[in-house]
C-alpha cells in the first residue's frame, strides 16, 4: 500500500539504522530527514534516497541571521531535495534573504529548487507554553497565521503548522501554499512529546498537503504495519 502524502520522518541515530528502515518500508516514497541523521549522516543519506528514487524533506530548520541562513540555504539547495524549513521566527529579512538563496544554489548546481517552507509554531508547544514559557501575547492560531503569512509575503512556498491550526491557515493563505502537519497520531499511537495533534485523517480533511509522521511508524513494533494501517485510514479520506 502506498501513500503520497505521507512523509515519514527518518528520526534514527546513524546511515545503517536509517537504511534498514527504507528499505524495510520500500512502499514509503517521501521520507524526512532531520537534525539528528544529517547531524550524524551528512548528505550521504540523501544519495541514498536518491538512489532509490525517494522524495526528500531536508528538515534543517534554520533559524539564525539573514547572511547565514542564506548561506546554509544555498548549500543545501544544492542537494537537489524536494522540501527545506527555516524557523519563520528568524524573521522577514532571513526569510527573504533565505528564499534568494534557495533559488541561487539550485541554479549554480543545476538542480530543480526545493520549496522552502516556514516553522510557524512548533507543535511540542501547547498553547500554554507559547503564553507562559514563550511570552508570546498572541492567541493560537492567531500567532501560527501571522508566521505563515508573514512567510508567504517574503515569497516563501508553505508552512509547517499543527493540525490543529491547518484550516485557519488553509484559508487564509490559499490552495497554493503547501502545509505541512506534524503532530500527527493515529488513535492508537502514544502522544510522546507532542503537544498539539490529531489523527492522520483530520489532518487531511483539515487541509494538509502532506502529514509528517515518526515514531508512530518508525518506533513500531512492526513499522510496515503501522505504515498500512496509516495508509489504510487515509483512503477513507476524500
Ligand atoms: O518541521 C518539522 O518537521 C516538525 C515541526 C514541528 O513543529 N513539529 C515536529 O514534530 N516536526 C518534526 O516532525 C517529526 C515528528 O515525529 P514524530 O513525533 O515521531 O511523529 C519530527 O521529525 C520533528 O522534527
Amino acid at each position: 500500500m502506498t501513500n503520497n502524502k505521507i512523509i515519514v520522518a527518518l528520526d534514527v541515530p546513524d546511515t545503517e539504522s536509517a537504511i534498514a528502515l527504507i528499505d524495510k518500508l520500500e512502499s514509503v516514497t517521501f521520507w524526512k530527514v532531520g537534525l539528528e541523521l544529517f547531524t550524524s549522516s551528512g548528505p550521504k543519506i540523501l544519495e541514498v534516497l536518491k538512489s532509490r528514487q525517494k522524495r526528500i524533506f531536508l528538515d534543517l530548520k534554520f533559524h539564525d541571521i539573514p547572511n547565514t541562513v542564506a548561506g546554509a540555504c544555498r548549500a543545501a539547495a544544492s542537494y537537489g531535495v524536494d522540501l527545506m524549513t527555516i524557523h519563520a521566527t528568524s524573521g522577514r529579512d532571513a526569510l527573504k534573504a533565505a528564499k534568494e538563496a534557495v533559488e541561487e544554489g539550485s541554479v549554480q548546481a543545476g538542480v530543480k529548487p526545493p520549496k522552502l517552507i516556514a516553522v510557524t509554531v512548533l507543535t511540542s508547544i501547547s498553547a500554554r507554553q507559547l503564553a507562559l514559557d514563550l511570552k508570546i501575547p498572541s492567541e493560537l492560531p492567531e500567532y501560527a497565521l501571522d508566521m505563515a503569512m508573514m512567510a508567504q509575503e517574503m515569497g516563501l512556498d508553505g508552512a509547517v503548522c499543527s493540525p490543529l491550526e491547518v484550516a485557519q491557515l488553509r484559508q487564509i493563505c490559499g490552495d497554493d501554499f503547501v502545509l505541512v502537519c506534524p503532530g500527527v497520531r493515529p488513535t492508537w499511537a502514544e502522544a510522546g512529546d507532542q503537544k498539539r495533534s490529531l489523527t492522520p485523517s483530520q489532518a487531511i480533511q483539515a487541509g494538509a498537503d502532506y502529514l509528517v509522521i515518526g515514531r508512530p511508524i518508525t518506533a513500531a513494533a512492526e513499522p510496515e504495519l503501522a505504515w498500512k494501517r496509516i495508509s489504510q485510514e487515509l483512503t477513507t479520506v476524500a
